[in-house]
């Protein structure tokens, strides 16, 4: 067991005497369990701004988890509940089988391919397509030969990465803009995919990168999908042309679009009305509608929890209507991914845009290298550094950066921290996005954005002092006390929550220096820095630096843990 460990000034406060029921204790194994979940995290030469932020998301999962984290190993076993999550463990059977093997040959391919074949197939995706691919990854892989220093698995990976992206398209598809006059977008789908929600999801994302937006209600067939439209629009802050349902679609798009070039608006959203499955007065209805607007895109949002059914929707709608691409919706709750690996190869079209949750930021442009990345379990660590990038500014980074070498981090740094982390998107998702991590179960995740909330009640209750200064509330049960009342939690609680930052600041220092120094080499020294910490029983390494730099101790005493428990008799 470990005794919580407050600043050496601090601790010389406290006696086992004085407070014994504030002794508290972390159960070693849970400890011990956390670091080598954490140890999967695996950093690469990323910016200081998401190192800093990475290794702050990954502390906050260690620490408000400490108790429900689960070894690597078990992790394993979870029931794969996030986005591809089956295809990834279906994959990593493949894998396992060259385990051993010197050089990939046309025997011991057999097996892994079969694997491959199987976790695509049970993935939805199309039997032409899983044949193909199939067929191309065996041909690279037997003429691959022998690469030294990478084993057979390592390259088998590499070759269905590869082919994994180019059957996604390749490159991103980026959305075309009119060189004059406002770009009309026209977004057609079947009932319920998400179409209303897409057209004030893309307003939300279009202006973000500058463009006035203005939104069309062309579903005249649900009064109810006006009535959405209309507030999404209010939420996004972008105004919506509705002209009820008595007049035809193709006549309100006229009149939306003649709206927009009124007030110079630089794209034009419409929606049109779904139908529970193709008919032929939907279709009419859609290419009245197209001839009317002359759209620059032509989108069909479909479902990716569809599967194949996606890509077919995606080829009919394209001979029937001709259609620029595909946005795919729902992408957050697809553990298979046929519709993903399907649609560009099946129908020719390539998907622009994924919606990855239900909040108005949930959407963003489609990376087939990215979700070949997120497939084979890497991490979409591309996507993360620019939602870090656009919430945080490289000098509150810096700033960060400097706190935690300094092992100054403080209360503040993690409310603002945790806050800006949660701008990011849900827990789920900014966890499933570092590398190592997203075999996180949503319960894991709800757990831990419970406890974010009790540790920010507590930290809310504390004065701008004592947020600045937590020696201040290792140094005084009072505070502690109030802090506790204020907060309707317990003095344990309070005092958990302030052990628990003094052994961050350590923690997140050690790792921090151990990710510094370079991009390949600093990630050995992390994974060094992390197995040393999951040896050594807690505690026993700093006492041993401590033994061997009595003089670096004393200069430093205020910044590190005491070697004396909290709690623990003097
Ligand atoms: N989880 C998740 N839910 C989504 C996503 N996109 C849309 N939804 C949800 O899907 C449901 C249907 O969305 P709508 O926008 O009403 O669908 P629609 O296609 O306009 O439906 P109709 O108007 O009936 O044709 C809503 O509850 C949305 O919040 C997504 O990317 N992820």
């Amino acid at each position: 067991m470990e005794a919580v460990q407050f600043p050496a000034a601090a601790s010389r406060h406290f006696t086992a005497a004085a407070s014994p029921s504030l002794s508290i204790a972390k159960s070693h194994s849970n400890s011990k369990s956390s670091a080598r979940f954490c140890s999967s995290w695996s950093g690469s030469n990323l910016s200081a701004s998401l190192s800093s932020r990475n290794l702050f998301t990954r502390e906050i999962w260690c620490w408000v988890n400490s108790k429900s984290v689960t070894t690597r190993k078990e992790m394993r076993g979870i029931v794969r509940a996030e986005m591809f999550g089956q295809l990834t463990g279906g994959l990593e059977a493949a894998w396992n089988k060259l385990k051993g093997e010197e050089v990939l040959t046309k025997e011991n391919i057999v097996e892994p391919m079969r694997d491959i074949r199987r976790a695509l197939l049970e993935a939805d995706v199309s039997l032409p397509v899983v044949r193909r691919f199939v067929q191309a990854v065996s041909e690279q892989a037997v003429g691959v030969g022998l690469i030294r220093g990478v084993k057979p698995d390592q390259q088998l990976v590499k070759i269905v990465h590869d082919e994994l992206v180019k059957l996604m398209g390749g490159e991103v598809s980026e959305l075309v803009f009119a060189k004059s006059g406002p770009t009309v977008i026209l977004l057609a789908g079947l009932q319920g995919v998400g179409k209303t929600t897409v057209c004030a999801k893309l307003a939300l994302y279009l202006k973000k990168q500058g463009k006035s937006c203005m939104l069309v209600a062309g579903d005249v067939y649900r009064p109810a999908a006006i009535d959405q439209l209309v507030i999404l629009g209010e939420q996004v802050k972008v105004p919506v042309y509705a002209a009820g349902t008595d007049i035809k679609p193709a006549e309100i798009a006229k009149q939306g679009l003649e709206e927009a070039k009124k007030k110079n608006i630089d794209v034009v959203i419409v929606d049109t009305a779904g139908r529970l499955q193709i008919d032929k007065g939907m279709m009419d209805e859609l290419k009245d509608v197209k001839r009317a607007l002359n759209p620059t895109e032509v989108l069909l949002v479909v479902d990716a929890m569809t599967g194949q059914e996606a890509a077919a929707l995606v080829t009919t709608f394209n001979v029937e209507i001709g259609i620029t691409g595909a946005i795919l919706t729902k992408l957050d709750g697809d553990s298979r991914g046929g519709a993903a690996l399907s649609v560009k190869e099946v129908s020719g079209k390539p998907i622009k845009l994924v919606g990855r949750g239900e909040r108005m930021e949930d959407l963003e442009p489609f990376y087939p290298d990215r979700m070949a990345g997120r497939i084979l379990g890497m991490g979409d660590v591309l996507s993360f550094v620019e939602k870090a990038q656009e919430i945080m500014r490289q000098e509150d980074a810096e700033d960060l950066q400097k706190k935690i070498m300094s092992a100054k981090f403080d209360f503040n740094d993690f409310l603002k921290q945790t806050r800006a982390v949660a701008k990011m998107g849900s827990m789920t998702r900014v966890i499933g996005m570092i590398p190592g991590m997203s075999k996180v179960t949503p319960a894991q995740v709800r757990e831990a954005e419970k406890n974010l909330k009790i540790m920010e009640a507590m930290i809310e209750a504390m004065t701008p002092e004592e947020r600045e200064n937590p020696e201040l509330l290792a140094e005084s049960p009072v505070r502690r006390k109030r802090i506790a009342q204020e907060s309707g939690k317990t003095e344990q609680q309070v005092s958990q929550l302030v052990a628990q930052l003094f052994q961050m600041r350590v923690r997140m220092k050690n790792l921090m220096g151990a990710m510094e120094g370079g991009s390949m080499p600093a990630l050995n020294n992390l994974e060094e820095a992390l197995k040393a910490e999951q040896k050594a029983p807690p505690g026993t390494a700093r006492r041993k630096r401590k033994s061997g730099s009595r003089r670096q101790f004393v200069e430093s005493s205020s910044e590190r843990p005491s070697p004396r428990g909290f709690g623990a008799r003097n």
